[in-house]
This record gives C-alpha cells, structure tokens and sequence, in this order.
C-alpha cells in the first residue's frame, strides 16, 4: 500500500512544523501519556539495537494514539562522530499508518522532527522550571540540537544575554555565524553557565561536561544528550542536588546514564507537572532530562501531514 502514501522531504517537513502549533499539542499529549491509561496511549520504551562496530545505534520509536488516531513509528539512528565529522550524528525517518486498516500513510524525514520536537519539548520544561526574570541562557553544543533549541528558546522567552560553549571552538563561531542575534562564545562550560538562568546540554560527551558547583542555585537544566544508560552529561554533584524531572519514568530510569549511574530520584514526568499532579518547583535547581518519546514524534508527523493535506 505504500505508492499510495505521501512521502515529504526534511524541507517540507521543516515548513508544515511550526513551533505554535506543536507546543500545545506535545503539552496535551504528555499530559495523556503521564495518566498512563493504556486505552489511550500505547508507547513501549524505544528498542535500541548497538552497532558496535561502527559506534551507532538504532532506535525503534512506536506509539498509538487511539482517540487522535495516530498509529506511527520512528526509525532514528545516532552515532558518536570522530571530531570534525560533517555527517548527521542522527538521522531519522518516520511512518504514519492508517490505524484501521493498517497499510502507511505517509513517509516523512524524521531529522526535522527530531530537532523540532526535542526542543520545543525542552521550552515546555523551561516555561514550566525557569527562574522568575531568567536573564542568561547558556547553550552547551553547536549541532543540530543546539541550533533548534536556540529557535525556539530566543523565540519563546525573552533573555538579555545568550551563551555557548562548543568543544571545537571554530565550531561554536560558526554556529553562532549563522543566527541572527548577538550570542557570546565561550572558551569553557564553566565560563558558559557560571550565572546562567537556563542552561541547554545538547552534546554528544558521554562523560559529565556540566558540573553542579557551577550551576546557580534555582537554575533550570535541560539536558537532551546522552541518551545511553552509561553515558553522562550531568555530574553526580548536580543530579542528586537538583529537583529531577523525566519525560517519561520509564525511558529515564532505562536510559538515563545521568540518572542510573548518579543514583538520582526521579521527581515527576513533564505530563504529571501539566497535569497538576506534581508542583513545578521553579524556586529550586532543576534538571529536566530528555530521552525522546514515540508521542512526540505522532503528534508531530500528524501536523505535519495534516498540514500537507490542507494544501493538496
Ligand atoms: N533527548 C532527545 O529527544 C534527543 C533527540 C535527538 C538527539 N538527542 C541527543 O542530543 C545530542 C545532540 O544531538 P545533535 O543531533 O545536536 O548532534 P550533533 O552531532 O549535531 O551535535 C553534537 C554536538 O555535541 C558536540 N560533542 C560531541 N561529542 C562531544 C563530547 N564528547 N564532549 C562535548 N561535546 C561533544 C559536538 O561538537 C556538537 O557540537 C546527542 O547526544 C543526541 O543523541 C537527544
Ligand atoms: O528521541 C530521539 O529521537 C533521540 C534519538 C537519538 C537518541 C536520543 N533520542
């Protein structure tokens, strides 16, 4: 049944994604998944086969979402990249399939909304934990995750000064080369987030980079890389000191070097805090660590072809 499915580029893509559009729908949908009612929402953790050989993986994201019916899956590979690579570290492709019948809708580049839905998921938890009057935000990484998290966050709040940090310093230049506003490069991670509000990890270390004795207390963390159960971003010092949110319980505790090598308690999922069933505690230091969910990337391919559709 495939011929009959639509098939959209990551440009396209890119152009029917709007953050306006995903931030209300990627709050409601994690809302629905934290409330855990299988009749509703079916979201395995994502299956990851390593390939060793050649420092990948590849992970398998499915997920159904009965009322909205949203049947899909995504297929993302990452790699840690030699330095200086100018391969994509991930790369993704996402199905849509008619949940009655079963046969694919459409086909879709998952590289856009890899990027778009893990930062626009990322402003949910800074909306949500960010200090009152946040005035620095500190970005850690210059990839694909750096740049859309710079998008949406100088989009949706209002900081006086932007930071980043990037391991090859001719990097970071020519990250920030390429945005528009006035963004200050630093030399090390401690001069980035020393005083920062609103810090981004968005790297592919597996070692802690980001330290708790240079976070300022009340300072909201929102750490989207090291997505292995023996890979780190964060410290211990900061982990077990900061108030820990997930997306989800499930993917943290599986997946999260951060949390399962730090022995941290996870506090509440993004859904339980939209839900009112767990407090936002912005006067304290938080963490909020990404895995990356099925749901995320439904909701955002049903935009986006629904979008499509209303043009064709
Ligand atoms: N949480 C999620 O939902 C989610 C989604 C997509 C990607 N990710 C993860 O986010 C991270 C960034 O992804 P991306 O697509 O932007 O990758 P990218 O390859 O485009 O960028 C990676 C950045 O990390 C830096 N880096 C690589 N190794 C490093 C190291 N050892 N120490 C410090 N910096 C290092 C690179 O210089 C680059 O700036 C990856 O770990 C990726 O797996 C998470
Ligand atoms: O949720 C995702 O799409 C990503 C893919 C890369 C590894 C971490 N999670």
């Amino acid at each position: 049944m495939t011929e009959s499915a639509v098939l959209l580029n990551k440009h396209e893509v890119e152009r029917y994604l709007s953050y306006e559009d995903l931030i209300p729908r990627l709050e409601s949908v994690l809302g629905k998944f934290s409330k855990r009612d299988s009749s509703e929402i079916i979201q395995p953790v994502r299956s990851v086969v390593p390939i060793q050989q050649h420092n990948g993986f590849l992970g398998v994201m499915p997920a159904y979402l009965a009322a909205e019916g949203i049947l899909c899956t995504k297929m993302v590979t990452f790699y840690q990249r030699a330095e200086g690579s100018s391969l994509p570290s991930t790369q993704a492709t996402v199905l849509l399939f008619d949940p009655e019948h079963g046969h694919v809708t459409a086909i879709m580049d998952g590289e856009a909304i890899t990027a778009k839905r893990t930062a626009a998921v990322s402003a949910i938890s800074t909306k949500l934990f960010m200090p009152a009057l946040s005035k620095v935000l500190c970005i850690l990484g210059s990839g694909q995750q750096a740049r859309s998290h710079y998008d949406v966050f100088t989009k949706l709040f209002k900081f006086k000064e932007v930071r980043v940090w990037s391991r090859r310093r001719e990097m970071a230049h020519r990250f920030v080369n390429d945005l528009q506003g006035p963004v200050r490069v630093c030399s090390s991670v401690k001069e980035a987030v020393m005083g920062a509000d609103v810090i981004v990890t968005a790297t592919g270390a597996s070692e802690p980079i980001l330290f708790g004795e240079w976070v300022k207390s009340g300072a909201h963390v929102a750490a989207v890389g090291a997505c292995r159960p023996d890979w780190r971003e964060l410290d211990d010092v900061l982990m077990r000191e900061a108030v820990v949110y997930v997306d989800s319980r499930e993917g943290g505790t599986a997946e999260s070097g951060d949390i399962v090598l730090s022995g941290a308690q996870v506090f509440a999922e993004l859904g339980e805090v939209i839900n009112g069933s767990f407090p936002a505690q912005r006067e304290k230091t938080t963490v909020f660590k990404s895995l990356g969910m099925g749901i995320q990337d439904a909701v955002s391919a049903k935009l986006v072809l629904e979008k499509w559709n209303s043009e064709h």
